[in-house]
């Protein structure tokens, strides 16, 4: 750990870029493509700068005139797959091509015809796995191919029984490695080989994350927006922030990430992870808490016994945390003028928790707002330090704790501006937690499939 104008800086990494990791490399670039791979052994090391052409220039965007692009003759045969392996929640993206090229039709076997029908027409898999057919992406191109992105999750709890699936499925006869992100890939990776008979080639999950990041905005104009009380409505200046009918006053509008950095990137997923990003292909980690979206759901299910977070956020929306939390005014009053604090602000999340009366009449919906409100303003806090530390104005939020979750949104967005006097902006993205598997995908590299593994095992021979 160490000091650096201000900020602790824990683990400092840069991201690299190989010239050919990304899904619109030129094959000419091709030939260095893994060289610059962070593995597990070095990836905490400082990577070595490569030059690298920034995405957006190497990438069309959706709603675009576009010249045709050559098809990647040397591309991998389908299905294409990337996978983010989270402490929470499994993320599996996959790309389906919208047309079929000859080679492909004459080679496509029942078993990709029953993987593609299985994936596209269902939105739920098993009991858990889910489709967020609202993110499917149309329209995309992935190594000059064009087709559609479609964004799978499941519990990481049941990767088991994602394993037996993909066996049923006979997954393992038409691909014989994925590439993987996350610390599951790491701590299943033996499971894989086991059970289907698959190796993950891992890839350092902040990499991921942020190639991922800009591969979905080059490929969707609407993928930033941030929230802004509307001018239109009545403003009820005396309402605290954390309320209804403040918060009910916040719309969603569209942000123009054309020229995004440099941006703090807070990824919000079961602990939290904080990273400068300075240009396409240069990052570091600045800061990061434990107290991140799997801290909100697991006090919550203590709390108040609520069993999915989906409830967990149902209860908060209907809560009210003044009953829970010490407020300034609870403390001196009114208003700690000198210091500019309002009478309505938080001054000790959980702070009335003290009183056994007050734990006699408390609601399970104002204990789950409390928990909400809570680890919500603390990253609010760290990430408003580190972007003013770091003299950066847009701080992007991503991460599934974001997930059919507009009340911290909204609550991040005033934080953000009341606390930096306007100064700082909080963004946010669409595709909230699929980014790590999306960067996954776009490493797709035609040295792993199933061909060309037996062809070189051949060769070796
Ligand atoms: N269906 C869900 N099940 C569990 N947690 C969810 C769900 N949807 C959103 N979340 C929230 O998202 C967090 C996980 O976010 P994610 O970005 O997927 O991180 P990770 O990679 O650590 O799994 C959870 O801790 C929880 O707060
Ligand atoms: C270890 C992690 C990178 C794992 O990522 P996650 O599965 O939570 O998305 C993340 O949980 C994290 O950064 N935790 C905070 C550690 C800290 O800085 O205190």
């Amino acid at each position: 750990m160490e000091e650096k104008s201000g900020v602790i800086v824990i683990h400092q990494m840069r991201l690299h870029r190989c010239d050919g990791c990304l899904a619109a490399c030129r094959p000419d670039r091709r030939v260095a493509r893994n060289k610059h791979i962070i593995t597990r052994s070095n990836h905490l090391k400082r990577a070595r700068r490569v030059p690298y052409t920034p995405l957006k220039e190497n990438h069309v965007m959706a709603n675009m005139p576009t010249l045709p692009t050559p098809p990647d003759t040397d591309a991998p045969p389908m299905p294409w797959f990337g996978m983010d392996i989270g402490g929470t929640l499994t993320k599996l993206v996959y790309f389906e091509p919208r047309e079929t090229n000859r080679r492909e039709i004459d080679k496509e076997t029942e078993i990709l015809k029953n993987i593609r029908r299985y994936l596209t027409r269902n939105s739920a898999y098993g009991k858990t796995g889910r489709r967020d057919v609202h993110l499917q992406m149309d329209n995309v191109t992935i190594r000059g191919r064009r087709g559609t992105l479609h964004f799978i999750r499941f519990p990481t709890s049941e990767v088991g029984s994602f394993l037996q699936l993909a066996r049923s499925k006979g997954m393992a006869t038409l691909l014989n490695t994925i590439y993987a992100t996350g610390g599951g890939a790491y701590k299943f990776e033996e499971d894989f080989i086991k059970e289907v008979n698959m190796r993950l080639s891992k890839l350092d999950e902040l990499d991921a994350l942020i190639t991922g990041v800009q591969f979905i905005d080059s490929m969707n104009p609407h993928e930033c927006y941030y929230w802004e009380p509307n001018p239109d409505s009545a403003t009820d200046n005396d309402s605290p922030p954390y309320l209804e009918p403040c918060l009910s006053q916040y719309v969603r509008k569209p942000f123009d990430f054309s020229s995004p950095y440099p941006f703090l990137l807070v990824n919000i997923g079961s602990g939290v992870s904080m990273l400068v990003v300075s240009s396409p292909y240069d990052y570091c980690r600045v800061s990061g808490t434990s107290l991140g979206g799997g801290t909100f759901l697991g006090l919550c299910c203590l709390l108040t016994g609520c069993s999915s977070f989906e409830e967990a956020i149902a209860l908060a929306a209907s809560g009210d945390n003044t009953t829970v939390d010490k407020l300034v005014r609870d403390i001196y009053g009114g208003d700690y003028e000198r210091f500019g604090l309002r009478g309505d602000l938080v001054a000790s999340s959980f702070g009335n928790m003290c009183s056994a009366d007050r734990r006699a009449k408390v609601s399970r919906e104002d204990l789950a707002r409390a928990t909400l409100v809570t680890i919500t303003n603390n990253i609010g806090s760290i990430a408003r330090l580190c972007a003013s530390n770091q003299n950066i104005q847009r701080v992007v939020f991503c991460g599934n704790f974001l997930r059919v979750n507009p009340l911290s949104m909204k609550l991040l967005s005033y934080a953000m501006s009341y606390w930096s006097k306007g100064a700082l902006k909080a963004l946010f993205l669409e595709h909230e937690g699929y980014f790590g598997a999306v960067g996954c995908l776009l490493h797709y590299d035609s040295k792993n499939d199933k061909q060309n593994c037996t062809d070189s095992a051949q060769t070796d021979r």
